[in-house]
């Protein structure tokens, strides 16, 4: 039995620089991951199963299911597996679940079936399941530019987050097309970007359609430095310590849910399949 984290990841900014002709639009982004998130365990077994299931996700449509299949496919495998999800992060909140479950299916399920591919293989098999897939299986903090594809690693501070999941799920399909979503930042570099004030081009339009996203941001814009992750919904704010972080989690409204977690440059995933 191989168990192993799928963290959550943050945008710590998220610039949309134009959309191409096929739709997909060329973005600059800062990934950052942090150490609270799902967990997978892997055991070997004839069939692929995975338990429990998600509520609302038929097994053929979960990510796990799909990573498992792609790799198999991909390298002619017949072997089966038992996978076992703990599921902690909210879906559709911006922080990748659903992308890290499949990046560490994939992992994980290399290392089981002993298939010994790369991490650019499996990074370049993520692709075809989800545009944010191959970072959570690079493990490594990351400016991501094209359609989110191509990274350049990253090294910005690790504070504390408070994350807030203000209970909608966003689309990120509906984000990309809706026809107020601003497409028009410059593409400036890494240097430009880490040092000009850190923004989200899709939060202005998420608030406007979710008001709870707007009120919840404007509560803890009052704690911290604040903003939207990926195409929504949750929030985060920048803290100095734990303590600060707790603090502020205690305070909000009554029945908020969040969690305070610290962000990481290496991946939880990376950390624990270095010690395997
Ligand atoms: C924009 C980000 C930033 O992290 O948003 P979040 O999903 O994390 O919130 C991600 O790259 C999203 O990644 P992911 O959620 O895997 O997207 P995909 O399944 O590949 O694409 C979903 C849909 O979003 C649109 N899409 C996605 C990525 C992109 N660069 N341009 C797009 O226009 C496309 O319409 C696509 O059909
Ligand atoms: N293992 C999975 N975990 C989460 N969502 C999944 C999974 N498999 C498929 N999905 C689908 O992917 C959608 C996006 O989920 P998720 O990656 O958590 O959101 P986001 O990309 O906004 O962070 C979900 O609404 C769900 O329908």
């Amino acid at each position: 039995m191989i168990c192993l984290p799928a963290p959550a990841k943050l945008n710590l900014f998220l610039y949309i620089t134009g959309r191409r002709d096929d739709g997909y639009h060329n973005l600059q982004t800062l990934f950052q991951f942090v150490d609270f998130g799902d967990e997978l365990g892997f055991e070997t077994a004839d069939e692929l199963t995975l338990s429990p299931e998600l509520p609302g996700v038929a097994p053929e449509s979960n990510l796990i299911i799909k990573a498992a299949r792609l790799l198999q496919a991909h390298t002619g495998s017949h072997k089966g597996a038992h996978i076992t999800l703990t599921k902690r992060l909210p879906m559709g909140g911006g922080l990748g679940g659903g992308s890290s479950d499949a990046a560490t299916t994939l992992v994980g399920l290399n290392r089981l079936w002993q298939l010994g591919l790369g991490n650019d293989e499996l990074a370049s098999l993520g692709l075809q399941l989800g545009a944010d897939v191959p970072v959570f299986v690079h493990g490594r903090a990351a400016f991501a530019e094209g359609v989110g594809d191509i990274f350049t690693d990253a090294v910005p501070p690790e504070p504390w987050y408070l994350v807030l999941n203000p209970g909608v799920e966003v689309s990120t399909p509906a984000v990309f097309t809706d026809p107020e979503l601003p497409r028009n930042s410059p593409v400036m570099s890494l240097e430009q970007r880490l040092n000009s004030p850190w923004q989200n081009d899709c939060e202005a339009l998420v608030k406007k359609r979710h008001p709870e996203v707007a009120k919840l941001l404007s509560w803890l814009l009052e704690y911290a430095p604040s903003r939207m992750t990926g195409t929504g919904a949750c929030v985060f704010g920048t803290f100095d310590s734990r303590k600060a972080a707790e603090n502020a989690l205690e305070n909000a409204p009554a029945g908020t849910v969040g969690f305070v977690a610290k962000g990481c440059n290496q991946s939880p995933l990376l950390t624990a399949i270095k010690a395997l």
